[in-house]
């Protein structure tokens, strides 16, 4: 593409916009072209490359296991199926580990896979490494409340802000990222109440999974939306059809259809004794 190019691609101020504007923000994950493309075609603002391909992809329990060879991997991919969304990357565990760190891994996912922008989990200790990457021109997202690169940790999937301290804390990291440059927060699983009230503190856009309607965008992984899973799925995904059932109908129909098929017809003189 030109440099002259008028691309039809979101930018980070047109996200920023929308929350302005009042304009709630659509964001679904994709890990692939086709589905990338056909989110984008439907209008999607923004497209995360989520390391829960960890999950839905790659069959691992967790999130850990992901590497920044796979995020650039597919996230290549994305790019090239989409014309409008905002390409967002995950930053795998242990590749934001310090500034530094971080500002090499994100530099090969912004040169490598011409996507946007990048996301980290964690709270206000992240601060410094947003900060650094933000002036690079690196456009971050944060992301709190539950972290899964952090289970092991955290010892679960659950709800967090639930206590005045933790939610205090949520507070404070939401603002803290903010200052370092953050151009949106995804907050997972926080408390509805609590991601409303952090949603009115910042200037910047919150983007929520399972943490109630005031969110100023909402954000799900793809296969929990459309139902294509095999898995457990979280109790705030409620999928909207079910790809899973149609995958496997259309299968059983090919099965029956290839057992059933006559044998080909032996054509000209019989062969000698089968
Ligand atoms: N398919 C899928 N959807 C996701 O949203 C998702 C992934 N995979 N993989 C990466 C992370 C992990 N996430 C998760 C995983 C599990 C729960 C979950 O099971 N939550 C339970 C509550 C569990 C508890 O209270 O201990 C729930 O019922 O929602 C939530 C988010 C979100 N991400
Ligand atoms: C659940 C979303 C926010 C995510 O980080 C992912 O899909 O990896
Ligand atoms: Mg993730």
């Amino acid at each position: 593409m030109s440099a002259t190019t008028a691309t039809a691609r979101l930018t980070t101020r047109d996200i920023q916009n929308l929350k302005r504007r009042g304009e709630k923000i659509a964001m679904l994950t994709a890990y692939d072209y086709v589905t990338a493309g056909l989110l984008d075609q439907a209008g999607i603002e923004m497209i995360l490359v989520g390391d829960s391909l960890g999950n839905v992809v790659l069959g691992h329990e967790t999130t850990l296991p992901v590497t920044l060879e796979d995020m650039i991997r597919h996230a290549g991919a994305v790019h090239r199926g989409t014309r409008r969304a905002l390409i967002v990357v995950d930053m795998p565990f242990g590749t934001a580990s310090d500034p530094e760190t971080a500002l090499r891994n994100a530099v090969a996912i912004m040169q490598r896979t011409g996507c946007q922008a990048v996301k980290i989990e964690g709270g206000a200790t992240v601060a410094p490494t947003v900060a650094r990457l933000t002036e690079q021109g690196i456009p971050v997202v944060g992301h709190i409340g539950l972290t899964p690169q952090a289970v092991h940790q955290l010892g679960g999937y659950y709800r967090h802000g639930k206590t005045a301290p933790a939610a205090q804390k949520l507070i404070d990291a939401a603002l803290a990222l903010q200052d370092a440059g953050a151009f949106a927060i995804v907050l997972e699983m926080v408390v509805p109440e609590l991601a409303g009230e952090i949603t009115r503190l910042l200037d910047i856009p919150t983007i929520g999974i399972g943490s109630g309607p005031e969110c100023s965008g909402q954000v799900l992984v793809v296969n929990d939306l459309i139902g294509l899973n095999v898995d457990r799925t979280p109790s705030f995904a409620k999928p909207k059809a079910d790809v899973a059932s149609v995958i496997r109908r259309a299968v059983g129909e090919y099965v029956a259809e290839v057992k059933a098929a006559e044998p080909a017809k032996a054509k000209g003189r019989a062969l000698a004794d089968g």
